[in-house]
């Protein structure tokens, strides 16, 4: 299931989560927090629904269909936070939890568009942080949570750390910002155990959805059964190839492409 707001351009959101799910054989439910007006250039405006009915929308297939890992996206308010965190306490979603739960900790479009209230950030560190068996923010979500400006292996050590110390079981941070660098460096840890997945860096303007990309197939190989780590390792190769066949749509960052295994074929 995805806990997320729609991307009307098609490259992000629900809808990237959707088809990622569907590539990897689990079936997609979705809980809508948000309808976005967005396109390859930006977010030009979005209306989040209530929270009582984002609340109800997990409810309703968690106690009819079931799910096998719940994936947060766009989460649009502080009031919308505590009503995700406060039903998976109720579903036994999360940490420790039956249910591996995972925080994509959106807070912006890459072209700087808030996605997230100002005032919700402290819901995020102090309700739905702590209750994410592998939290992944991208390099500015790592700053605006964290207060840490990532710019090497250190400090992307350091905010790994942060993270966990808020009650991540698990936290990922994503070096795909670090824009200087060859490579893409993810650093995933649980505080015992650090893995660092590192693949080249593909030469595209095309990236749109990466970081969803990645945390929906994290999600559908969670649901499979796999480790952390282990779905970690399987979406970041996923993600890799999604960019290097990511296509040119509209005038800005067209998508990368969670259907490259179709394409390819
Ligand atoms: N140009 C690129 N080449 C290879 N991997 C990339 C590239 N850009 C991002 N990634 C990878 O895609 C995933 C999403 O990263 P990122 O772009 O940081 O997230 P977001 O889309 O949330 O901003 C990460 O695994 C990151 O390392
Ligand atoms: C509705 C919606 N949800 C999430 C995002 C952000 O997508 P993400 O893959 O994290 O990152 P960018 O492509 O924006 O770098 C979004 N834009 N819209």
């Amino acid at each position: 299931m995805t806990v997320a707001g729609s991307d009307s351009g098609g490259g992000a959101g629900i809808q990237t989560d959707m088809r990622t799910f569907a590539l990897l054989g689990v079936h997609a439910c979705v809980a809508v927090t948000a309808v976005t007006v967005q396109n390859t250039v930006g977010v030009s405006d979005f209306v989040a629904m209530s929270p009582d009915i984002v609340a109800a929308q997990m409810r309703s297939v968690v106690t009819d269909i079931g799910v096998g890992a719940v994936k947060t996206g766009m989460l649009a308010s502080g009031p919308i936070i505590d009503a995700v965190a406060s039903t998976a306490d109720e579903l036994d979603l999360g940490n420790s939890r039956t249910v591996p739960l995972v925080v994509d900790p959106v807070a912006a479009s890459m072209h700087g568009d808030p996605l997230l209230a100002a005032e919700a950030f402290d819901a995020l560190r102090t309700n739905l942080i702590p209750r994410a068996t592998v939290v992944t923010p991208n390099l500015d979500e790592v700053r605006l949570i964290t207060g840490i400006d990532v710019t090497d292996a250190a400090s992307q050590h350091d905010a790994v750390r942060a993270l966990l110390d808020m009650g991540a079981q698990w936290a990922l941070v994503k070096g795909g910002h670090l824009r200087s660098s060859t490579q893409s460096p993810d650093l995933l840890s649980d505080g015992v155990e650090d893995h660092e997945f590192t693949t080249e860096r593909i030469a595209t303007g095309h990236d749109h959805g990466a970081g969803d990309t990645l945390a929906a197939a994290i999600t559908a190989a969670l649901a499979h059964g796999y480790s952390v780590p282990d779905a970690v390792r399987f979406a970041k190769s996923w993600v890799t190839e999604g960019l290097r066949w990511a296509y040119p749509l509209g005038a800005g960052h067209g998508p990368v492409n969670p259907m490259w295994r179709v394409s390819e074929e």
